[in-house]
């Protein structure tokens, strides 16, 4: 497909319900291999990134199959058969990588760990030097620190003090497969975490799956041995892909009702609506749906976003509406995502006609709200851009999207879900 043209609405009434998290998703397949016996996941989000950790957790011994309930995974109990060394292929998706960095530790061969070129030159040696210190074995196979890598060794366990200022994922991937160590593990964090709120994700579905995490006051983590116990696990709605479908009653006007959200979620995009609610939206909760409503004007807000770095690109969509700018703080490590994308949120903020502004030293950004028109939007293979760049075009009309088919990597329905809605 060349590209998808975006059309302005106005005073839009919609529903939609989110899709499922893939966050949990991931974390989902993880517990639940390392558990001994079926699981079964249901609700999961079937996209190119979980499809990664599917074809990847079968590459080392592990079942997966993918059934009218969900995805049935036949875990292993902490101990992968003998396959030889593999090579897996996680495309874009960061998680799977960080993730199985730590998981290879417990599988009996070599893993080398690839993926596209944009994916080798996310950062991943932070975390590989912690898990030299817990019985890795590690080998980058072309630049220092980044993938591909070569893991083996064996998870020993103990105390290891971690850099995760670039990504969370590097904490997750250390916290999952602990409960398998030879022994206890401690996780101390130097300084500050990216991210932060995903954590909180990986805590709750580790304890859903039965291993104990105590968080220490300074922020640490102390995982017993332990092991998880299979489950069948419903998956929740996702707050990152939510914000798109949100964005719309903001830059529309009008309301929209997102269904399958849990309102006592954990995920860190739940402040997203909190975001729209200080730029003039009505926002409110029910049992399981989120709506929100705006009539008047949207003003620009001032905020911290370094906990939920993935809605970012569609807060700077919304922003470009408003009527007074809009300074967005904690941003630096998105330089490290599919794409740069403080350069990609440049992008697309100055081609629809508004201002732009990066401060390095503060990690900050500030859109400044100009007069919006429709442009043409290549988003280099990112998702997020892609879906910020449609919200757009609903507001500013004639908005065209080179290479729709990348949000399948979180979204694949996105474009339908937008048809289906008439817009
Ligand atoms: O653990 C996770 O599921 C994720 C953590 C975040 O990454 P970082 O911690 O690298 O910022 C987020 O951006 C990513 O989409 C998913
Ligand atoms: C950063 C993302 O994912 P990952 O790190 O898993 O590639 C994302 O989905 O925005």
């Amino acid at each position: 497909m060349d590209g998808i043209v975006i059309n302005r609405h106005r005073d839009v009434d919609l529903t939609f319900s989110a899709p499922p998290s893939k966050s949990y998703t991931h974390r989902a397949l993880f517990c639940a291999a390392l558990a001994d016996g079926i699981s079964i996941i249901e609700n999961p989000l079937y996209s190119g990134d979980t499809e990664v950790t599917c074809r990847a957790l079968g590459q080392l011994g592990v079942r997966t199959e993918r059934t009218a309930d969900g995805i049935i995974v036949d875990g292993c109990g902490g101990v992968m058969p003998p396959g030889g060394d593999v090579t897996i292929d996680c495309e874009g998706s960061g998680t799977s990588l960080r993730f199985l960095a730590t998981f290879a530790l417990l599988y009996p061969g070599r893993v080398t760990l690839t993926g596209s070129p944009r994916m080798k030159e996310r950062p991943v040696g932070e975390l590989t030097g912690a898990l030299r210190e817990i019985g890795g074995d590690i080998r980058f196979t072309e630049r220092p620190g980044f993938p591909p890598v070569e893991i083996s060794g064996e998870l020993s366990g103990g105390s290891v003090s971690i850099d995760a200022s670039k990504s969370s994922q590097f904490i997750s991937s250390m916290l999952i497969p602990a409960p398998y160590a030879e022994d206890p593990v401690d996780i101390i964090p130097e300084g500050h975490v990216a991210s932060e709120s995903y954590l909180d994700i990986t805590v709750d579905v580790m304890e859903k799956f039965g291993a104990a995490v105590e968080r220490m006051p300074d922020g640490g983590f102390h995982v017993p041995s332990g092991a998880y116990v299979p489950r069948d696990y419903r998956v929740e709605g996702d707050y990152s892909s939510a914000s798109y479908l949100f964005a719309i009653a903001a830059i529309c006007g009008g309301t929209v009702t997102v269904n399958n959200l849990n309102p006592d979620s954990v995920q860190g995009d739940t402040a997203f609506a909190g975001a729209l609610a200080s730029m003039g939206c009505r926002v409110t909760k029910d049992a399981g749906s989120v709506t929100v409503t705006r009539k008047g004007p949207l003003s620009g807000v001032d905020i911290d976003m370094s906990s939920s770095p993935d809605t970012v690109q569609t807060l700077a969509a919304v922003a470009v509406f408003a009527d007074s700018p809009t300074r967005i703080t904690g941003v630096s490590h998105l330089i490290y995502k599919e794409s740069d994308r403080i350069g990609a949120i440049g992008r697309m903020v100055e081609g629809c006609g508004a201002g732009f502004e990066y401060n390095d030293n503060e990690g900050e950004i500030v859109i400044t709200p100009g007069k919006i028109h429709g442009f043409v939007l290549d988003p280099v293979d990112d998702h997020r851009t892609a879906m910020s760049g449609a919200v757009i075009g609903l507001g500013a009309g004639g908005v065209t999207i080179k290479d729709p088919e990348c949000v399948g990597k979180s979204y694949p329905g996105f474009w339908d879900e937008l048809r289906r809605a008439g817009l």
